[in-house]
């Protein structure tokens, strides 16, 4: 990360560098926070991950009012943009979630409502960037890139695709049956995902929100319906969740992996 590096480098007859917006200060990453426990060692190992692998972009906390000023200050400290952001809860509902904290996690949609960015990165505070990855900003505009998700993790056991052992990281393995209808679409996992912020898209985020039954993937599930039609997979070099290690290792080339997603449930890697 490296604030105030000169936009393009023109030198003016008095010395000052013009820093004409050429792009840099449109592109940014993002992370979401919330509460007063360790989540905060999580975004500061970001902020230094990102500094380590010198990417020219900062890193903006997204925060719940309920992070104390403690923290804030040590996030300032590395550098991060923080930003306090208002809480979102879905519709009343009877709805388990996998996890019951992930009704806090609908609040990472007041992202797309940072429209000071015209691109931004997306990375939850449980994963490290081993190496640079400022070139996903240059992804064409108008798409929804991710990495896709695994269904093997206890924590879907809810689902259909869990119930008959079906996963899209091996389709030829447990093919859909015609019975159960044509097999669900593309799932990315919503830790680390490339977006353009935007009001008009904030705004039907929000709305739609309003309207839609929550499901036990929280926003996660909601963002996967919400971009059905622009999602683009990338490489799961680009978010590594960690059960893909011992679900699908077929489909881990380790060297080549440049992001890591620390978001197994220690229960898995006894399963
Ligand atoms: O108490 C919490 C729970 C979640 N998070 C944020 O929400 C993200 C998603 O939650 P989590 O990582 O637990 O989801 P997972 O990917 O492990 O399912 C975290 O990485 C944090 O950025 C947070 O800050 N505080
Ligand atoms: O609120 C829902 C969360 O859903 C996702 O985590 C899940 C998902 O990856 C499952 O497939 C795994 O089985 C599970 O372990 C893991 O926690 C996102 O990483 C997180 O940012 C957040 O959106």
């Amino acid at each position: 990360m490296a604030p105030g590096v000169p936009i393009d480098g023109n030198i003016l007859g008095t010395g000052k560098v013009s820093t004409v917006n050429t792009g840099y200060s449109k592109r940014a990453y993002v992370t979401f926070l919330a509460g007063n426990g360790d989540y905060v060692k999580g975004v500061v190992g970001l902020a230094k991950g990102l500094r380590k692998v010198r990417s020219a972009y900062p890193l903006v906390v997204a925060i719940l009012p309920d992070v104390p000023e403690e923290h804030r200050e040590i996030l300032r400290s590395q550098g991060c943009i923080v930003r306090e952001i208002e809480p979102i809860y879905p519709p009343e509902n009877q709805i388990q979630f996998a996890m019951a904290y992930y009704v806090i996690n609908y609040s990472k949609l007041r992202i797309w409502n940072f429209e000071e960015y015209s691109k931004m990165i997306y990375l939850d505070a449980d994963i490290q960037v081993f190496e640079n990855i400022d070139h996903l900003f240059d992804t064409q505009d108008g798409y929804f890139y991710a990495v896709m998700d695994c269904f093997c993790e206890k924590t879907w056991s809810h689902s259909p695709q869990f119930s008959i052992g079906y996963c899209q990281q091996c389709p030829e393995k447990i093919t859909w049956p015609a019975e159960m209808g044509s097999p669900p679409p593309l799932y990315f996992n919503a830790g680390m995902f490339v977006f353009e912020p935007s009001r008009l898209t904030y705004e039907s985020l929000l709305g739609r929100l309003q309207i839609t039954p929550p499901t036990p993937f929280a926003e996660q599930d909601f963002l996967n319906m919400f971009f059905q039609k622009t999602y683009k997979p990338i490489p799961l070099l680009y978010n590594l969740v960690l059960a893909m290690l011992w679900r699908h290792p077929e489909n881990v080339e380790v060297e080549k992996v440049k992001v890591v997603h620390y978001c197994a449930a220690v229960s898995s890697l006894l399963l």
